[in-house]
């Protein structure tokens, strides 16, 4: 996918960020130019070049050790990379702390959740709302009790669109395995992401709680969310993704649509040793 660079149109526009486009002109809302990164004689990421459109699901793939979490951890802000640039909007991110990569949009779901166990199912999804809201990661005990029940409605319909919604006041620290993954989900949804990056959703998961996350995942999609999901699961990755991305010991050996990379040689040969995707 190559790309270009918007011009800028008027004096009011040349200010803001210049956000670069794709080829067939959809703007990127991230985009990562020649990115490396070594840890001591290991090269982790060597020549990264990666395009995300507006509105799309970009699949990261490839096996173990290929280098797809440290990808991920360069583009919110986790590892820096020795060389290359991410832009997310047109904005370069390097040097960004993860919290203000967070706050300008940017937002990750861990492969591990990353809940408050003692706390309620609607409070953990109240937080980053709240979060959000008063723009810092703080509370503001004198915030308004209408602020308050704006939250909670945000939050409820949030967990709704999860499935979670009759557990709301169950505590966190009980719910399977599933129910902990898609809390943690409506936890990244309730700040309304611009781009949000899921480490394999479904990890973990039953074959039934795996089709049920894809389902709410393609409902999410509906409504035009930006999203990158590194998963080894096949099955969720066709069912979901637009454009993938193969990374093999740290390069990117093939891209595209599901049905270019499903019939690369090269990807059945570095992802699952010649066996077919
Ligand atoms: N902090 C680190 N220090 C040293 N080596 C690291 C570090 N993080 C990752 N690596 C190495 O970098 C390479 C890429 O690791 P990474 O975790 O990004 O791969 P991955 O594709 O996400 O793998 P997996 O699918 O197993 O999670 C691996 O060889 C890994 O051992």
């Amino acid at each position: 996918m190559s790309t270009q660079t918007a011009p800028a149109t008027s004096a009011a526009t040349s200010a803001a960020p210049a956000i670069a486009h794709s080829a067939s002109g959809a703007p990127l809302v991230l985009n990562v130019t020649d990115v490396e990164k070594n840890f001591g004689g290991l090269k982790a990421l060597n020549n990264i070049n990666l395009q995300i459109e507006e509105g799309k699901t970009h699949a990261i793939i490839g096996p173990n050790g290929a280098g797809k979490s440290t990808l991920l951890n360069v583009c919110i802000g986790r590892i820096p990379p020795d060389r290359g640039v991410v832009e997310f909007d047109g904005v370069p991110l390097t040097g960004m702390a993860p919290h203000e990569i967070n706050q300008i949009g940017v937002v990750r779901v861990f492969q591990t959740p990353e809940i408050f166990p003692d706390l309620s199912l609607l409070h953990n999804v109240m937080i980053p709302a709240l979060s959000k809201r008063e723009g810092a990661f703080r509370f503001n005990p004198f915030r308004s009790l209408a602020r308050e029940h704006e939250i909670r409605d945000d939050a409820e319909h949030v967990l709704a669109d999860m499935n979670l919604l009759e557990k709301k006041d169950l505590e966190a620290g009980n719910l399977s395995r599933g129910d902990k993954r898609r809390l943690e989900l409506a936890m990244g949804l309730v700040q309304r992401p611009r781009l949000l990056l899921l480490d394999e959703p479904t990890a973990g998961m039953s074959r039934h709680d795996t089709n049920r996350t894809i389902d709410l995942l393609k409902r999410i999609k509906e409504r035009g969310m930006t999203k990158v999901i590194i998963e080894h699961d096949m099955h969720v990755v066709f069912s979901l993704a637009d454009h993938i991305t193969v990374l093999a010991q740290g390069t990117i050996i093939a891209e595209g649509t599901p049905d270019q990379v499903r019939g690369n040689p090269k990807v059945q040969e570095a992802y699952l040793g010649g066996a077919h995707l």
